[in-house]
């Protein structure tokens, strides 16, 4: 394996003014202005890209939580994404990427019929898969749920989705179900806002990026409960996931089950029934269930289900070395995998060093979600900066 040569190339010409400030990124035939400007309130960041071929400006559509906005510094990382470092916030909060050409803007692009641009927000570190549970109605999905969250309640949080079915009487906002109007999750849906949705016996479920993320960033794997539908998008998603699918010892147990919870009335249980066999003919679809659980006697079936979780150990823990960092940086040279950045204020991370490597090779996720997988190591110069990357 040859050295990487850093390049102190400057992909990034800045215009700076007080109230101001652009960056001017070059890819290809196209020129990416990320502009901030800010007013008395707050600021906030514009993008427009310039068609060199026909010198014509294009306002994209911009999606995902913006950085908060202070003052930042811009590189092109490739073809797909800038790396963007917010100055004057730690370094947990100052890693972003705008995606300008990934499979996840292409695919919006697609839909929208118009440029799209997306931003992701770096986090260190990488995250135990998420798990998703499948499984016809009345199987008993809930009942493992709950049961794993109760026995391990600072490993697992669930992914509390959003659904237009009306609650049931145990059921709590914003535990169980968000629930929500059709035309409010359309929209959202619309707006990017959603990993996965589909239309479950006559209602709409869905998955917010939101809902898993905010499960991940709480250092707990998240558990997904949605239908096969769901599973498949999930899949085809940049989210990586275990896939479990939980069947039941037979169609007329099934149907007990369902009876037994008390939960639905005759027209909506028949209607379940139905697509429970839908379901269970789906369940062998090649490359989409990792793992099948027969769910017959309950607590030899959560065994099971614990033993799949335990054995699934290609994760890595979070790297936390900087997980506190309150050293601000901006970005100094990069080369192919990584970016070195500078201290800003002088503080100093681990072992003294003023520079900080951070390593790109190995991300995971991105838009919709965040971009997980980054590394870090500290750097004294960049002589050592250059040791570091042989
Ligand atoms: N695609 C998708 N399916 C979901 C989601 N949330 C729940 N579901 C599925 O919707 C179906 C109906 O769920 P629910 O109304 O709670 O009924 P239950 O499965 O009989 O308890 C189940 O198969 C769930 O797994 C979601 O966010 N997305
Ligand atoms: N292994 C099992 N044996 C008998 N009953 C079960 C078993 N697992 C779950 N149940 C019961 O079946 C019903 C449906 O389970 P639930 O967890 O609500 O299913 P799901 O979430 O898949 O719709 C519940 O009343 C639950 O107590």
């Amino acid at each position: 394996m040859g050295e990487e040569a850093p390049e102190f190339r400057v992909d990034t010409i800045t215009f700076g003014s007080k109230g101001c400030q652009q960056n001017a990124i070059d890819v290809g035939d196209k020129t990416y202005v990320i502009g901030r400007t800010d007013d008395d309130a707050k600021s906030s960041f514009g993008i427009k890209i310039l068609d060199k071929l026909t010198q014509t400006w294009i306002v994209p559509t911009v999606l995902g939580a913006q950085p908060p906005s202070k003052s930042h510094s811009a590189i092109l990382v490739n073809d797909e994404k800038i790396l963007i470092v917010e100055k004057g916030v730690s370094l947990n909060d100052s890693i972003w990427f705008l995606e300008i050409d990934t499979p996840f803007v292409k695919q919006q692009r697609k839909i929208k019929g118009s440029e799209v641009v997306s931003w992701s927000k770096g986090v260190l570190g990488v995250a135990q898969k998420p798990v998703v549970i499948s499984g016809p109605s009345g199987v008993g999905k809930g009942t493992l749920i709950a049961k794993l969250m109760k026995e391990y309640p600072s490993k697992f949080g669930f992914s509390v989705s959003h659904t237009t079915r009306s609650p049931r009487v145990k059921e709590i906002d914003g535990v169980h179900y968000h629930f929500a109007g059709r035309s409010k999750m359309e929209q959202d849906i619309s707006e990017g806002e959603f990993l996965e949705f589909a239309h479950v016996h006559g209602n709409l479920y869905g998955t917010s990026i939101e809902a898993v993320e905010s499960v991940t960033d709480e250092g707990k794997r998240c558990i997904l409960d949605i239908d096969v539908q769901g599973a498949r998008s999930v899949r085809a998603s940049s989210l990586e996931a275990v896939f479990i699918f939980v069947c039941p010892p037979s169609f007329e147990e099934l149907e007990q089950r369902l009876r037994a919870r008390g939960t639905e009335t005759e027209e909506q249980i028949q209607k379940r029934l139905r697509n429970a066999r839908a379901e269970l003919d789906q369940s062998n679809s090649p490359g989409l269930f990792d793992h099948l659980l027969v769910n017959d006697d309950l607590e030899a079936c959560y065994e099971n289900l614990k033993k799949l979780l335990s054995l699934d150990d290609d994760h890595k823990d979070s790297d936390g070395c900087y997980g506190k960092a309150t050293a601000c940086y901006s970005i100094l040279s990069k080369t192919e995998s990584k970016v070195f950045l500078q201290s800003e204020t002088g503080e100093v991370v681990k072992g003294g060093a003023s520079m900080l490597a951070v390593d790109l090779s190995s991300l995971t996720g991105g838009a919709p979600g965040r971009t997980r997988g980054l590394k870090t190591h500290s750097v004294n110069s960049i002589d050592n900066g250059l040791k570091g990357i042989r």
